[in-house]
């Protein structure tokens, strides 16, 4: 489990995080979003220990970073895949990870094949390509078998069956019990991968959700109806928490009633439907009304508007 307590992080007069507080449960995969510059990975630097909060609090399985004996075996992070030596074999990276942390080698040999790295385990780790980096990045975070696992922008610069794999390794990883937590700024993406989401902007608490929430509430859009009789369907529909507004020639948009519900009235009445469709709100649409006044940059052309 990792639980953010009130934290706040300053660099200078200029506040990062901001009162933050969110717990990431085992057994769950967290998706942490936000905008570029939200303060995603001064988060997760504070999480293991490479930066410390102005105030507030950071525990991982209940103590702080520092405090555990075998940090690599409680806490596996994948930061920035980039920072390994570009002339060892990804294999001798890994075996050296492990020596300085007394794990065994066998541990090395399954991370690997775990990775999908066992072709080029043995090939020169600057050669690899951004994919590839990121899969011995995952190897890596996983060496101490840890029981909470945090990735920063796992799937940036994976190709389709790499994001799949990602998605397959996190499952199966919280399934076994373990608490996932992976950083993103692409929503779909992560609401494919994530049970749970952590929305943040400008360093505050922006939501606290599980997926399937959200996606209920962008789901709330009214139902799209298609009928020759709008007026009689209008009058049947209508209540004191309906709103029925005229779309079109043969449609309307019904706001306060489920599809279900709609059907069941005209099929009463027999009024043909030839469209029923719930209107949703694509997820990217609901994490960009959630994040829009907090975002870092915004060009010229969008503060024109
Ligand atoms: N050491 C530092 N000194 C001063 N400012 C910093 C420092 N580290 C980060 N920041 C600032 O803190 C803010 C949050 O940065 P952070 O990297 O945590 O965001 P992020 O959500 O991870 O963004 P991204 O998705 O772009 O990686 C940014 O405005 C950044 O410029």
């Amino acid at each position: 489990m990792i639980q953010v307590k009130e934290v706040t992080k300053r660099y200078g007069d200029k506040t990062v995080v901001d009162q933050l507080t969110f717990t990431a449960h085992p057994g769950q995969v967290t998706g942490f979003l936000g905008p570029n510059g939200a303060g995603k990975s001064t988060t997760m630097r504070m999480i293991v220990g490479l930066d410390t909060p102005t105030t507030g609090e950071v525990l991982v399985n209940g103590r702080r970073y520092a405090e555990h004996a075998a940090p690599l075996q409680e806490i596996g992070v994948l930061l920035d895949a980039k920072g390994v030596h570009p002339g060892r074999s990804a294999a001798n990276h890994l075996l050296a990870m492990a020596r300085t942390h007394g794990i065994p080698k066998k541990r090395v040999d399954e991370v690997i094949e775990l990775a999908g790295l066992t072709k080029v385990a043995g090939k020169r780790v600057g050669n690899f390509s951004l994919g590839m980096g990121q899969r011995l990045g995952i190897a890596a975070a996983l060496l101490g078998d840890p029981g909470v696992v945090m990735l920063d922008e796992p799937v940036n610069g994976l190709d389709p069956e790499g994001v799949l794999w990602v998605r397959n390794l996190l499952a199966r990883l919280a399934a076994e019990g373990r608490t996932v937590v992976l950083s993103s700024h692409l929503m779909s993406e992560t609401s494919l991968i994530a049970d749970h989401l952590v929305v943040i902007g400008r360093g505050k608490l922006l939501a606290d959700t599980s997926v399937a929430s959200l996606v209920a509430q962008a789901a709330g859009g009214g139902v799209k109806v298609g009928t020759p009789a709008t007026t009689l369907l209008g009058v049947l529909l209508a209540g004191p928490d309906v709103t029925v507004t005229p779309a079109g020639p043969e449609e309307l948009i019904v706001s306060g009633l489920d599809a279900r519900q709609i059907g069941q009235i005209a099929a009463d009445h027999g009024i043909p439907l030839f469209a029923l469709t719930p209107q949703t709100v694509s997820l990217e649409e609901a994490f960009m009304d959630l994040t829009r006044e907090a975002v870092e940059y915004t060009s010229s052309l969008e503060l024109a508007r």
